[in-house]
């Protein structure tokens, strides 16, 4: 049992944030797997407080997915803190400020990753952000701005101190991108220089990967975001199943879960990927994905493509 923000985790394996895959209907299907709890996708500062339709439809939860996370970014500080007071409404269990994402169109304004080398603008957004909630917030960081500029632990430290009741380190710096491969070492002496919980993310792509890095560096819990895409079972210990059937019924299972909480007509190709990806790797994988993507509506991929026999 591990204690993250205050709550007491079945499991320490969690569900890290991904824009454009971590809403609600696979949020429940990872919790129903096994996650310990999950992310959401990043959410608009800016959004929340023009109270945009869209952003809004993002702060929806309930109750079976609890405690949930709600993901914030943003760079200033006054509208961070005005969109972690609305997003409270909405009860997430807690509010995470992303500090880790080196996409351009979110560091150009000064969010994400970018945060990571202004540090005291940093500071300032955590406090503000924690005085507008009674929400725990925690943070999700990069091991560094880039290799010159290694500055995770220093930035772990600030980050305790302005209050964070957990930080999350992606192993790979800002500079990095996604590309190389995620380095675990600075997580290790972020674990050693705070006495708040610590979860390693980047490049776990199982179960025992999971387990091996806590063993490795002491982190606390194990963010996991591409390895769960199509992959559920990676919160239950187990691999992806090797029969057709298991598999399917997974996806039907989240199939289920989207046409309850989103507009499924209107979001087919979404669908597609989320779905396909359950295929990837099998043998015969790519007639089945071939299939996926050529349906026309989701009645179509539902009957004629999951519920019946895959290989037919
Ligand atoms: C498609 C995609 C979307 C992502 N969206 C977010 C996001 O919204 N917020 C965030 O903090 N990180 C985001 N990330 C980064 C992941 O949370 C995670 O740190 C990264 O993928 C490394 O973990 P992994 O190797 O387990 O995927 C995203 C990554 C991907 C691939």
């Amino acid at each position: 049992m591990v204690t993250i923000a205050g709550f007491s985790l079945d499991s320490p394996f969690i569900l890290a944030p991904l824009a454009g895959y971590t809403d609600l209907p696979f949020r429940l299907l990872c919790r129903r797997y096994g996650a310990g709890y999950c992310v959401s996708e990043m959410i608009s500062c800016h959004g929340i407080t023009y109270r945009q339709k869209k952003t809004l439809g993002m702060l929806q939860t309930t109750e079976e997915e609890q405690p949930v996370s709600f993901q914030l970014f943003g760079n200033d500080p006054d509208i961070m803190a005005e969109a972690a007071s609305i997003m409270t409404e909405y009860h997430p269990a807690m509010i995470d400020i992303n500090m880790g994402c080196p996409v351009k169109k979110v560091t150009k304004r000064g969010a994400g990753a970018a945060l990571m080398s202004e540090p005291q603008l940093a500071e300032q957004i955590i406090k503000k952000v924690i005085s507008a909630t009674n929400l725990p917030v925690t943070v999700k960081i990069r091991c560094g701005v880039n290799a010159k500029q290694i500055n995770g632990v220093t930035f772990a430290r600030m980050a305790e101190q302005a209050g964070v009741s957990a930080i999350a380190v992606h192993g790979r710096t800002w500079s990095q991108g996604f590309s190389g491969s995620a380095d675990h070492t600075v997580l290790a002496e972020i674990k050693k220089s705070v006495a708040i919980p610590v979860i390693g993310n980047g490049d776990i792509l199982s179960y025992d990967e999971g387990l091996k890095l806590m063993q490795d560096t002491g982190c606390d819990a194990v963010m996991i975001g591409r390895g769960a895409l199509g992959n559920p079972w990676i919160f239950s210990g187990n691999n992806r199943p090797d029969s057709c059937e298991k598999i399917k019924s997974a996806a039907l299972e989240h199939l289920d879960l989207i046409e309850q909480f989103l507009p499924a007509d209107r979001i087919l190709g979404y669908i597609k990927n989320h779905i396909s990806r359950y295929f990837k790797g099998l043998p015969g994988s790519s007639r089945i994905r071939q299939k996926i993507f050529s349906c026309h509506s989701v009645r179509e991929l539902r009957e004629e493509t999951l519920e019946r026999s895959l290989h037919r």
